[in-house]
């Protein structure tokens, strides 16, 4: 059914594609099935039309049209073999060469991308010599699969399977070992979801699968049009496959064509298509947020698809909820055996976004011991900002994690998570986290962290001497911490004195009381006009949770405030509203309110003032961020560490 407009033995495959391209993209023509044989009965009008180059030059590329389409440009491809072209001759074509690169010590990647039933796992298999040992890893592989619980009907849930093969290869006698690896991929078939969703009622199933595959796609794309940046983190399946791309690594993706009339083939050819030219990128909600500039490659319909079913909570929401929740407990725990005082309504009480951005970017935050509890929660959080995108986290990864079993709404999780842990583990937790400072302190890594970090020259220290603050400041606040404090009575008349300190000393007394002991007493010694400072001093030294009332006041404030602000903020998406307003406050700061935020100085902040004389928005998503130096990953850090800080504050 497919016709060829030149012979294809006269055409080398090298010799008509760009032998510098990261992943080689060759579509394959399907055999007829016995089946489709009987049924066709002779009638072998061609469907698929193929042009490759020729002598005559009268075609330059190879493309692959189809049906009534043979009068257009058709696909663009690197190659494309055909029914008579049998997989032995894409193994010597194709996959040899791959293969010796292998022997080089580096990585390949062999993925088959075409419709369900289009010949993947027929051409995948015929390139595993041992067949017997390829089905027994294969089909123990799929049964491996988990069962599906939402699919309300029995059809196999459609998922890619891979068979990844590490080769070690020694050279010579030399005792030096070269490991390589090939990723055999055998993607699940591309459906066009909303035709599968009226036949199937797979929807779930259906966009699940093809998000992974416009993710793999834009990696390719990205790849191919030798972009800085490769979407590796919108799906998982990317970034299985991460290590067979770029660098000295290649890819070949097979694009597997249905030889008889089948409109996802037509899709399945088009979007690889454009992918080979690294142009379009297919734009799933997630790239959407990151880049609003290019034109996308998916019709409008998809990509309603694509929000329909990202609408729901999702478990990617759930993960950073989790990660964020673990941190602000972790947070909390620094302070929480002294809550004693805490009640259930203020262990539940509701933060508020807006005010815990501005304790943290308005230059009058508070004293000089809050930035130590910061940097505290911050360096905790450390551990798992690689697990935080410099862009928002995508909703493939949700559709994924958001498997039956797999997750709870992440709002849910949150408030349970918070609420949960809020009284526990915590002297061990500070001991932890000292040790775990004490023990960067001393890490090998920390020249190479602090040239990095002096690029940053405006404003942040090198990372070595944050960290040595940091320590001690956890140093002290684990010896002023109030588990260690002898909590008064609040009818204990000795505590009359806290009243005069209330208004004074607001919620960051724990460290405070300590570095008024070392540094003011001494001043007492030499000041002969500081004896109300003297008397403070004693009054306050033992009396820590009377904090607590102090921020009353403040905290009914703040509780009245923002009541809707933060139950909105949350249920729609807490880190949104987190960068939303930071971008907000980048875009309409004043000079000296820019310059209160973290890494911005004097020279940033003028420059920000520049560039907002050009346009009036020149922050419109964390990725502009570069422009001024600044790394999206720490102000999303940033972000989260005030917001802990602004739940840890209120708690005392
Ligand atoms: N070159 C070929 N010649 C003859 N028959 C073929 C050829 N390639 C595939 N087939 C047959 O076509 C059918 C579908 O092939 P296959 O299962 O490999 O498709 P698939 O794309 O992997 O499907 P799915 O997406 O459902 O996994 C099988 O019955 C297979 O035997």
């Amino acid at each position: 059914m497919a016709s060829s407009a030149a012979d294809p033995d006269r055409v080398k495959p090298s010799s008509c594609s760009n032998p510098s391209r990261k992943v080689r993209i060759v579509a394959k023509i399907r055999g007829f099935t016995d089946q489709e044989t009987e049924s066709l009965n002779g009638d072998s009008a061609p469907w698929i039309s193929v042009r490759k180059p020729n002598e005559d030059g009268s075609a330059e590329k190879t493309t692959v049209s189809f049906g009534d389409q043979s009068t257009r440009n058709g696909y663009e491809v690197d190659y494309c073999y055909e029914q008579n072209e049998d997989n032995s001759m894409i193994f010597s074509r194709e996959i040899q060469p791959l293969i010796s690169r292998v022997f080089d010590g580096q990585n390949v990647g062999i993925i088959a991308f075409g419709a369900t039933g289009s010949g993947k796992t027929y051409t995948i298999q015929a390139f595993v010599k041992s067949i017997p040992e390829f089905h027994k890893l294969y089909f123990a592989g799929c049964n491996l699969r988990r069962a599906t619980k939402q699919v309300p009907f029995e059809k196999q849930r459609r998922s890619h399977k891979g068979l990844i093969i590490h080769i070690i290869c020694t050279q010579g006698c030399s005792s030096t070992k070269l490991l390589g690896k090939i990723n055999l991929v055998d993607l699940a078939g591309y459906e066009d979801a909303r035709r599968k969703s009226v036949e199937s009622l797979n929807l779930f199933d259906s966009s699940r699968v093809n998000k992974s595959l416009y993710a793999l796609l834009n990696v390719v794309n990205a790849l191919n049009a030798n972009e800085n940046r490769v979407p590796y983190r919108e799906s998982r399946l990317t970034r299985m496959l991460q290590d067979s791309f770029g660098g000295r690594n290649r890819a070949l993706m097979l694009i597997c064509l249905n030889p008889l009339s089948c409109q996802d083939t037509i899709y399945a050819t088009s979007l690889a298509s454009r992918s080979l030219q690294g142009v379009n990128r297919i734009f799933t909600n997630a790239t959407m947020k990151a880049k609003t500039s290019a034109k996308p490659m998916v019709t409008k319909g998809r990509l309603e698809i694509a929000s329909a079913t990202s609408k729901k909570p999702t478990s990617s929401r759930a993960q950073f909820s989790e990660k964020t929740s673990s941190c602000l407990v972790k947070g909390r725990k620094l302070f929480d055996k002294g809550n004693q005082f805490m009640t259930s309504e203020q262990a539940k009480a509701p933060s508020n976004i807006a005010l815990a951005m501005q304790s943290r970017f308005l230059p009058d935050v508070g004293s000089a011991t809050e930035p130590s509890l910061q940097e505290s929660v911050q360096e905790q959080e450390d551990s798992v900002s690689d697990s935080f995108p410099a862009t928002l986290p995508t909703d493939e990864e949700s559709s994924l994690r958001n498997a039956p079993g797999d997750a709870k709404p992440s709002e849910e999780k949150d408030v349970h998570l918070c609420s949960e842990n809020k009284h526990s583990e915590v002297a061990a937790n500070v001991d932890r986290n000292m040790k775990a400072l004490t023990y960067l302190e001393e890490g090998d890594n920390m020249e190479k962290e602090n040239k990095n970090l002096l690029i940053n020259k405006d404003e942040s220290p090198p990372l070595s001497a944050r960290l040595r603050d940091l320590t001690n400041n956890l140093k002290s606040l684990y010896a002023a911490t109030p588990i260690q404090m002898k909590i008064p009575n609040e009818t204990d008349t000795s505590s009359r004195g806290l009243v005069v300190s209330t208004d004074t000393v607001e919620p960051k007394t724990p460290v405070t009381q300590h570095a008024i002991t070392a540094k003011d007493k001494w001043e007492v010694a030499t000041d002969t006009s500081s004896r109300d400072l003297a008397v403070y001093t004693d009054i306050v030294e033992p009396k820590t949770p009377v904090t607590q009332n102090a921020l009353t006041a403040k905290d009914k404030w703040e509780v009245a405030n923002c009541q809707s602000v933060t139950f909105n903020a949350r249920s729609s998406g807490f880190k949104h509203s987190l960068v939303h307003d930071y971008l907000r406050f980048l875009n309409s700061a004043s000079k000296e309110e820019l310059k209160g935020i973290r890494g911005i100085g004097e020279k940033r902040a003028s420059y920000i003032l520049e560039l907002r004389e050009e346009s009036p928005e020149p922050f419109k998503n964390l990725d502009d961020l570069k422009d001024i130096g600044l790394s999206a990953k720490q102000v999303f850090i940033d972000l989260i560490v005030a917001y802990i800080c602004f739940l840890v504050f209120q708690d005392i």
